[in-house]
């Protein structure tokens, strides 16, 4: 099966459906023309990013997270879609080109590696030679802490100097998930569990254009203490995949309902995003959206219509904002990097956080920005059902 995005004005990608709960049904509206939507849109929305694991050892796991994430975006799928028919991304000429050639696909334990990363906690590497990009992964937290590109010297990802590698806290920087909770709550420390539980490998993969990828699994009945009395009275199944392919990088946490009573939660990927300098930042798609500023009393705004110029930062800045595009974009002046964001419908809402040299904040907050695809509205489960929200990074 091959999984393709499609263009967010077109009528495929207005239908993601969120299988879970009340919402049946969600309508995204169509990106407006501005410079952010324009940059965002340029190559990310008709990349092939999700392939099948067919053929590979296992792709179980993969097989149902593409198929689901299909169905959150409204796309095609076809299962006998040959090489010669994969045109429609960035990725998938060079991958049918690669097909055609008859070029050997690599041994998945040569490029989906399990070693040991800072005090020797297990690390999962994601290695696509072919398009020299790299991500490191690890299963305490299933925080992933690095993406390169161009052979390593692009960085994509922030990790803090004085990050915490000690199998108890939370990493600081990479892609921490956010979830049963985003931030805090009454039921449950900051963030929840996700970001201090030690993860499963459930499923390493090569795909058949030679895409890699790494599931790695959290359930109730891994009974940990991190749950908190959260999971007492509830069972669930997590799993977050990780795929890297010539479309970028892509990550997705599907959330299964394993017990008899329904349950709700609110997510986010919080992505800390390497930049030259937060000055030099701009974030772009959150015109017109609603915001709620955290350091400001959690009053309600609206984003105004910016004229393109996006979002900069200039002060300690933590804002929500609901319903916003589902392409996002962030552009650094100062070595001229765009990276792009296309989200699921079911991650509606986006966060963005810097501290700003706010009192005991991370001595490195000059370079991250915090940009994170989030369900901030409580959604809910029944029981039996699923969810699954995930992103596609690329840079440029
Ligand atoms: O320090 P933590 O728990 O990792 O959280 C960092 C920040 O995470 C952001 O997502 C929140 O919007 C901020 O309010 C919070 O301060």
């Amino acid at each position: 099966m091959a999984v393709a995005f499609v263009p967010s004005g077109s009528a495929g990608a207005r239908r993601g459906r969120v299988r879970c709960g009340n919402d049946a049904v969600c309508v995204r509206r169509a990106s407006r023309v501005t410079l952010g939507s324009r940059l965002a849109r340029r190559s990310v929305v008709t990349a092939l990013a999700l392939r099948d694991g067919d053929g590979d050892d296992g792709g179980d796991a993969y097989d149902d997270i593409a198929k689901s994430l299909a169905q959150e975006f409204g796309v095609q799928t076809d299962a006998d879609r040959g090489a010669g028919d994969l045109a429609g991304g960035v990725g998938s000429g060079y991958a049918a080109g690669a097909v055609l050639a008859g070029v050997p696909l690599p041994v998945v334990d040569d490029v989906v590696v399990v070693g040991t990363g800072k005090n020797g906690m297990q690390t999962v590497t994601l290695d696509h030679a072919a398009s020299s990009q790299k991500v490191t992964l690890y299963t305490f937290g299933a925080t992933l802490t690095s993406w390169t590109t161009r052979g390593g010297s692009v960085e994509v990802f922030f990790l803090s100097d004085v990050a915490v590698f000690d199998a108890q806290k939370p990493i600081r920087g990479g892609i921490p998930i956010c979830f049963p909770q985003f931030g805090p709550g009454p039921e449950m420390r900051q963030h929840g569990f996700c970001r201090d539980s030690q993860w499963k490998i459930k499923e390493r993969s090569v795909m058949p254009d030679g895409s890699v990828a790494c599931v790695l699994g959290l359930s109730s009945a891994d009974k940990l203490e991190s749950f908190g009395g959260w999971a007492d009275d509830k069972a669930f199944e997590l799993e977050y995949s990780v795929i890297l392919s010539y479309a970028g990088l892509e990550t997705s946490l599907r959330v299964r309902n394993t017990g008899a009573a329904p349950f709700s939660f609110t997510s986010a990927f919080h992505n800390y995003f390497r930049v030259s300098d937060v000055s030099q930042a701009r974030i772009y798609g959150l015109e017109n959206t609603s915001f709620v500023d955290k350091l400001n009393n959690n009053e309600e705004g609206v984003r105004g219509d910016d004229g393109g110029a996006g979002v900069s930062i200039e002060e300690p800045t933590d804002r929500m904002h609901f319903a916003t595009p589902d392409e996002l974009a962030m552009f650094d002046f100062q070595n001229l990097r765009l990276l792009k964001l296309k989200k699921t419908p079911t991650l509606p809402d986006a966060t963005v956080w810097n501290p700003y040299g706010a009192d005991g904040c991370d001595p490195g907050w000059r370079s991250f920005v915090c940009v994170e695809p989030a369900a901030l509205k409580p959604v809910t489960i029944e029981p039996a059902a699923e969810w699954l929200g995930g992103q596609l990074l690329a840079v440029d």
